[in-house]
Order: C-alpha cells, then structure tokens, then sequence
C-alpha cells in the first residue's frame, strides 16, 4: 500500500496490483462510484482503466469507482508494512491533520457529552472494522469477549443495533447478544430483541422464534429478491472456483465476493454474471464486491427506520450516534448530518478518509473505550 499526501485529501492506493492492468466493460452494472457514497444503478457504462503512462494515482483517479474501490481495499491487518513507502512520522502527521476536521471521539468525549446531557441516546455500531478487527479470512472475525461486554453494558442503557453487511444470523452468531437489535444485509433484514414489540407504518413484520424460542419479529425489505439471490449466488461460486483468494460469502439478501489478488479478473466474473440481472447492483468495500438487490435500502434507511420504529425520530431529546468503518456506512452517516434525526457519526479508520461522520476512532480497541466511557458517563448521572 502506498500513501500519497501531497494532495489536499491524501489517497490511499494498492499500486502494486492494479499497476498493470488494463479492464474494459461494457454495459455493466460495474458502478461509477462518487468519492464518500456507493450508490449507481446505471446500465451503460464504459470503464476504462488504462495503463500507467505518467502516474497511475492519476490514472486511477480518472476512474472515479475505482479509485474508491481501491481506496476501501487496503485492511489493517492484511497491509504488508514494508510496502508502506511514507515514514511512521508522516503517516502520524498526516493522521493528525485529518483528526482536526473529524476530532476523536475520544478526546471530544466531554463535548459530545455536552450535546448528550438530556438526551436519550440511541447507538448504532456496524460489525466489520468495527467491533472485531479486519481479518484476512472473513469466517473468523470474531469479537473480544472484552467487546461483547462494553456492548453488552451500552445496551443496558441505551437502544443498540449492530448494523451490518452480514447476514443477520451470522452476525448474530458473533455478537450473540440476544438484547440488541440486528439489521443484517446492509439493513435489509432487520430483527428486534426477544419481547420488544417494534412497529412500522409502512413496513409489515413477520413473527419469528430466535435460539432460545421466544418471539421476535422481523422486518425484511427485499424478500422477493431471495430466488434471484440464491440463483446468482449459485453461478458466482461456480464462475469463481479456479481464482486463487477468493471466497463467496452467502450475505442472505446480498452477496459477497472477496478477492485477495486477481480483482480485475473477479470484477469481470462478478460482472459477467450480474450483468443480466437488472434488479441487482454491485458496490464495495474492503477487498470485496458486494451484490444487492436494486431497492431503495441501505444502512441510512435501516437506521431511520429503526429509529422510527422506536418511536424516537424526530424528538429534539434523542442522539443518535453510528459507529462504523465502511463505505456503507457512509450512508448512516449521512443520515444523521443531514436528517431530520440528528445525531454523530463516528468513522472508525486508521487512515485518514473523506466522510459525513463527525468523529473518528482510530480501531476498534478505540471503540471499546468509546463504549465504555458512554457507560461510564450515564452511570455519572445516577
Ligand atoms: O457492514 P460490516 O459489518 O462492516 O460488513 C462488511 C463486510 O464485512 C466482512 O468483510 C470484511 O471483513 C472481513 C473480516 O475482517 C475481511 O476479511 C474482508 O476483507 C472485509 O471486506 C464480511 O465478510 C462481508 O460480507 C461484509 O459485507
């Protein structure tokens, strides 16, 4: 990974693998991606990624959806440190820069505090990034028993979902917390705790039994999509079998593909086979693409709903904060700048990144503290 800063916004890039490639397609549900969202549903692309003539960061930047792609791609614990080529010191310096217009929610706490006095908060906290650390096989990205109980403590005082792009079971199997809300597939498959009633007026539920057979009900926005899901999950796995890295994650209302080298030649297979499906479309994250269903839901959605659901949408005395690392998350973010919920979001990166969060955190380790002062603060007030 190599760290450019002499722009305004310093780029992360994987030089080394995509310094040689060339891909073309056409007519793709490949996205053009804006810098902080991932969000296209245009059929008729032309992507071209041509080879380096005088710098590839330029090249790539001329490539706006790959640029963002590549930008998400590096993980923490995957990152070959000797192919890091700026110093520790300018790394450091370039970090603190960025932490002056997204401040540590940390070092800040006092204030956000100020702005929380009288308030009820409501958290949100994606899983990936952000309450286990990025591991190279996806499967074991489990959770500290440390973090399960600064999760577990939070949630006695406060409404808390973990919002991901997991399927709800899976990311229920990590957590396994039965007291917290889950909105899995990227918010589309949503779950309350046993014995909390949770009502929409526009969305209808579905009564379900959780592990320990006690109701619990579900809102799931993208039902009708499960044949073409399963169907398209079935052609991936096949199309992708012989490339060396990757792995196809069964997500329930989406799917992930995750690739290690090869990304050009995955791209053109994920694409080759979405391709005849309009209804899908195809986003990123961390090393991984990432299909879902062409429905107007993300993680945004998924908080005001819950939100709304909880009956605490709108009210001047809730603030609501999201804690997440991810491109997807990007879109909660942007739901509490903007919305008529206000609240923080808090991006969880080591690196310094564009986005709608307020605060950051630098690792999970850091999100923890986070929970734990936000337990120790509501305690203060007796
Ligand atoms: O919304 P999230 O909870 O952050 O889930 C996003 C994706 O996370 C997982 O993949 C990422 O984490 C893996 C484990 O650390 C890592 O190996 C992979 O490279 C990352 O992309 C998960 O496997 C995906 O299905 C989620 O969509």
């Amino acid at each position: 990974m190599d760290i450019k800063s002499g722009h305004s916004s310093p780029v992360m890039t994987d030089s080394p693998q995509i310094s040689n490639s060339r891909l073309t397609v056409r007519q793709s549900r490949l996205p053009p991606y804006s810098s902080a969202t991932a969000v296209s549903q245009n059929n008729n692309l032309l992507l071209t990624v041509p080879r380096k003539k005088t710098g590839i960061i330029d090249d790539v930047k001329a490539n706006a959806w790959l640029d963002a792609m590549i930008a998400s791609s590096p993980t923490p614990a995957i990152v070959d440190k000797d192919n890091i080529s700026s110093s520790d010191a300018t790394t450091d310096m370039t970090y603190r820069e960025w932490t002056v217009k997204y401040p540590s929610a940390l070092t800040t706490f006092e204030k956000i505090m100020s702005v929380a006095k009288g308030k009820r908060i409501a958290l949100f906290l994606d899983y990936d990034g952000t309450l286990s650390p990025i591991v190279e096989e996806p499967d074991a990205a489990y959770m500290s028993s440390d973090m399960r109980t600064a999760v577990q403590n939070v949630a006695k005082y406060f409404p808390t979902a973990i919002i991901s792009g997991r399927s709800r079971d899976k990311v229920y199997e990590f957590v396994g917390l039965s007291e917290l809300y889950y909105a899995g597939s990227h918010g589309m498959d949503i779950m309350s705790p046993a014995g909390e009633s949770l009502n929409h007026k526009h969305l209808s539920r579905t009564v379900s039994i959780n592990e320990q057979g006690k109701d619990v009900n579900l809102f799931q926005t993208a039902s009708e999509f499960l044949p073409m899901i399963d169907k398209v999950l079935c052609s991936l796995v096949e199309s992708t079998k012989d490339i060396k890295g990757v792995k196809v994650e069964d997500n329930r209302f989406c799917i992930s593909v995750h690739y290690r080298n090869n990304w050009t030649l995955v791209a053109q297979c994920v694409d080759d086979v979405i391709r005849t499906y309009p209804k899908l479309r195809l986003t990123y994250g961390r090393k991984v693409l990432e299909i879902r269903p062409v429905i107007d839901w993300d993680k945004g959605k998924a908080v005001t709903f819950l939100l709304e659901s909880l009956g605490l949408n709108n009210c001047e005395d809730v603030l609501p904060i999201y804690v997440g690392d991810d491109r997807t998350d990007e879109d909660a973010f942007k739901v509490l700048r903007d919305g008529p919920n206000h609240g923080y979001g808090v991006l969880v990166s080591a690196m310094p990144k564009v986005s709608n969060a307020f605060y950051s955190l630098r690792d999970p380790s850091e999100v923890m503290e986070f929970l734990k002062a936000l337990v120790t603060w509501k305690r203060s007030l007796g």
